[in-house]
């Protein structure tokens, strides 16, 4: 039965990016999304100093193509004070971000971010009514060992605040160890453990949770997106390192374009 949820592909821009590369790159994406609408959502996540050009370029295209929403990266669990060099949600949405990425396993590594940090930004996110994507997923040794579901799914249960909703949260999971290494997860790694997050959220949220959209990232890029995007219980992708070239992340479209 296909899903009946609207399919989102958010590209990670990570600390990449620059003034220069955001306009030549919101130029080619939109030129080819110009006449070749994708369905799916479309999304992309440069670093918070991008964010606001990043929404005025996607506000100059509106008429041209698709709508192309701006989120942040992370944003923290406050909505205001004194925390030197974070974000607060409320200010990203101020810039005209839709979204904020929480949780990435890279800012659970690099800031030892855990679990209760995680719910704590994404209810922020909520409270300034930006989505929060939450991020979930398993270091290699915890899949080596076998306790990947069982990790993972706390992992979720344990990152999403009261009050998520399908209309105020996306879930990604995201395998540590395909992350930014080529190493593709297998159908067979992804569509069990989407299942078992989708009766998480379930027991979560109740019937709420079936319209929640479960994304995969890692290592996605356009010789595998069409393959992944067509696994049983994902709702669609987000994307890193591809995302940085307009050519790539627009071919990564193409496995919803189909
Ligand atoms: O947020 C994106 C993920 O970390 C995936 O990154 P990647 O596509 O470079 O592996």
């Amino acid at each position: 039965m296909v899903s009946p949820r609207r399919r989102l592909v958010a590209g990670n821009w990570k600390m990449n990016g620059s003034f220069a590369h955001l306009g030549a790159y919101m130029d080619a994406l939109v030129q080819r999304l110009t006449g070749a609408e994708a369905a799916c959502d479309v999304m992309i996540c440069p670093p918070h100093p991008l964010v606001s050009l990043a929404v005025t370029a996607t506000e100059a295209c509106a008429e041209r193509c698709q709508p192309i929403a701006v989120a942040g990266q992370d944003c923290h669990g406050q909505d205001q004070g004194a925390h030197t060099g974070d974000v607060a949600a409320g200010l990203l949405a101020e810039l005209g971000a839709k979204a904020v990425i929480v949780g990435h396993s890279e800012r659970r590594t690099d800031h030892g971010e855990d679990d209760a940090t995680v719910a704590a930004k994404a209810a922020a996110a909520h409270r300034a009514g930006l989505t929060a994507i939450v991020c979930v997923g398993e270091a290699l040794a915890v899949r080596e060992a076998g306790d990947h579901e069982a990790t993972v799914c706390a992992q979720l249960a344990a990152s999403l605040p009261d009050g998520a909703t399908p209309a105020n949260t996306v879930v990604a999971y995201e395998p540590i160890w395909a992350i930014g290494t080529g190493r593709v997860a297998e159908v067979g790694d992804i569509a069990p453990m989407h299942q078992a997050l989708r009766r998480t959220l379930e027991a979560r949220l109740g019937a709420g949770a079936a319209a929640l959209r479960l994304l995969y990232g890692g290592s996605v890029k356009p010789g595998n997106a069409a393959e992944i995007a067509a696994v049983d219980g994902v709702d669609g992708l987000l994307v890193g390192g591809a995302s940085l070239k307009a050519d790539d992340f627009d071919a990564i479209l193409d496995a919803y374009r189909r």
